[in-house]
């Protein structure tokens, strides 16, 4: 498909697309192509003193968080709506920046404006405090207020739709930001930088740094006026980062890594379980925190169940991802195809059996990797506790309930779980006994944003999502009201003579 022309993508910094300092670009590469779509302005430790200057002048000074929240939410509803009227655009910028499938992206923006109007109620609704009366004595009581400057770290894999799962819950609580998107896929958040300046939120509120991680993304951690990290990425960076940032005491959200099992049993609806074991591994390119990279399957079902995935695999779309009929594209960079490639070949060096689908061979210039599954696999072997990140599917027979929970506990990652089963109790008793943040019950992942968000273990720290993300995006204060005359000890009152 035709590229369009693609300008320079600059910083957007107290209501300005504005150049680096150090008048630096990086080339922004094509997953499809391996050819460059355009340059971006790389940014530094100046540039992220420049836009925490903005946010922390516009918290600290601005009309943003005094302003009531009627007044606050016209903005971010119209937030909602400029994403609603330029859906378009950001579908097809997020193909082609990222490889993720067009009909996917086009989903992607939905839900970003569904982020926006979502947020805009729940603030509205149930940003509340609580109250505590003792006896006719006190009445205390707790008020949430803005916390200050936010810094928004966010991966490249559903890039638009993460940074507004962060921005939205930010601003809708009276916070100002600077996100630091991933620096291989920077066009969706310059689309959403511009959203934002039509929208007319006051300057300095909301401000983009593009760059890389270590050279963008530490200094804005490590920055004394930012007092909030909320990042989506590897369990490694996520480290890294809550180093970094330990001399300047933040709090932080951490959405990480996962390697989440789907467990099939024997008495499971198994046409809808193959559904959605397809789709929650090979949807988003296999780039997908959730995906459900372990398929534990009951040995009694093993083989019926694995001759239909090989089936699946032949009918897969790889495509272009700007081809609407297009279910797998490329992956978003050459390194990360090769760090997966990597995982395939040490599949067979562990002993495992590798099945590949076909690519038709127009698409050798991209980062393509074939839909895969892997059989005769164990749960010690790399493949089945690395996350791989890539549209790799890794499958181990159980023959318990007890040996499925033992494997599927049995990785250091915690983010979700995926259970099939027509018998209630085993069904709900699974689910309890997973280590992970969330479980579905013969579903794939369906959304409701009312529920926290977020893993356990190597899969993060807290949850977003609901009013669960107030906790982290808000300062809860208690206000202790005395009601009666006050009994307190008189230090000082009586004159001491010698
Ligand atoms: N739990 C969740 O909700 C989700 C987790 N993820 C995870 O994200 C990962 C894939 O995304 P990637 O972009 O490869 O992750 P990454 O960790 O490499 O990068 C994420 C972001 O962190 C920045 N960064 C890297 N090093 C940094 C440093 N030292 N200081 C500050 N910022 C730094 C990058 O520039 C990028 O913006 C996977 O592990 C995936 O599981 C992705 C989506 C959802
Ligand atoms: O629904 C969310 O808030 C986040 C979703 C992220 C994924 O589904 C993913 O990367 O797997």
């Amino acid at each position: 498909m035709n590229q369009t022309k693609i300008g320079k993508v600059l910083h957007y910094i107290n209501g300005q697309f504005v150049e680096s300092v150090s008048g630096r670009v990086f080339q922004n590469i094509n997953p499809f192509s391996n050819e460059p779509i355009n340059e971006v302005a790389e940014g530094f430790a100046e540039d992220i003193d420049l836009a925490v200057q903005a946010a922390r002048n516009a918290f600290d000074h601005g009309p943003w968080r005094t302003m009531s929240v009627n007044e606050r939410m016209k903005y971010i509803i119209k937030i909602a709506e400029l994403i609603e009227k330029n859906a378009e655009e950001i579908s097809y910028l997020e193909s082609l920046d990222s490889g993720l499938p067009i009909a996917q992206t086009k989903k992607q923006a939905e839900r970003a404006a569904q982020n926006f109007r979502f947020y805009a109620e729940m603030v509205k609704s149930r940003l509340v405090g609580e109250s505590y009366q003792v006896d006719n004595s006190f009445i205390n009581y707790t008020i949430h207020k803005p916390v200050g400057v936010a810094g928004l770290i966010t991966p490249w894999n559903a890039p638009f739709m993460l940074e507004t799962w962060k921005v939205a819950p930010t601003l809708a609580t009276g916070n100002t930001c600077i996100l630091k998107p991933a620096e291989w896929s920077p066009l969706t958040a310059n689309k959403l930088a511009e959203i934002i300046h039509e929208s007319g939120l006051p300057q300095g509120v909301f401000n983009v740094v593009h760059g890389y991680g270590e050279t963008c993304g530490a200094p804005l951690v490590a920055h004394p006026s930012v007092q909030l990290i909320s990042f989506t990425g590897e369990t490694t960076t996520g480290s890294a980062i809550i180093k970094n940032g330990a001399d300047t005491l933040k709090r932080y959200s951490m959405e990480l890594g996962g390697k989440s099992p789907a467990i099939v049993f024997e008495d499971a609806d198994l046409n809808t379980a193959l559904d959605a074991v397809v789709w929650q591994i090979f949807s988003f390119n296999g780039e997908r925190c959730t995906a459900n990279s372990r398929l534990l399957i009951h040995e009694s079902i093993h083989d019926q169940f694995v001759d239909k995935l090989k089936e699946r695999l032949q009918n897969i779309v790889v495509g272009d991802p700007l081809d609407p009929a297009t279910e797998v594209g490329p992956l978003i960079h050459r390194v990360h195809y090769e760090n997966v490639m990597r995982y395939i070949d040490i599949a067979s060096k562990e002993g495992a059996e590798v099945i590949s689908a076909p690519i038709p061979a127009e698409f050798n210039a991209g980062n393509y990797v074939a839909p895969t599954i892997i059989l005769n696999a164990n749960n010690q072997m790399t493949v089945a506790q690395e996350e791989i990140f890539g549209p790799v599917l890794t499958v181990i027979p159980f023959s318990t309930d007890e040996e499925a929970l033992r494997i599927a506990n049995d990785c250091k990652y915690g983010l979700a779980g995926y259970i099939w089963t027509n018998d209630i109790k085993r069904g709900h008793r699974m689910a309890q006994a997973i280590d992970c943040g969330m479980v579905w019950l013969n579903s794939q992942n369906v959304r409701d944003l009312r529920t926290p968000f977020g893993g356990s273990k190597a899969s993060g720290i807290g949850r977003e999502g609901g009013h669960y993300g107030f906790e982290f995006y808000t300062e809860t204060q208690i206000v202790h009201v005395a009601l009666d005359e006050q009994h307190i000890p008189a230090f000082g009152k009586k004159k001491v003579t010698q």
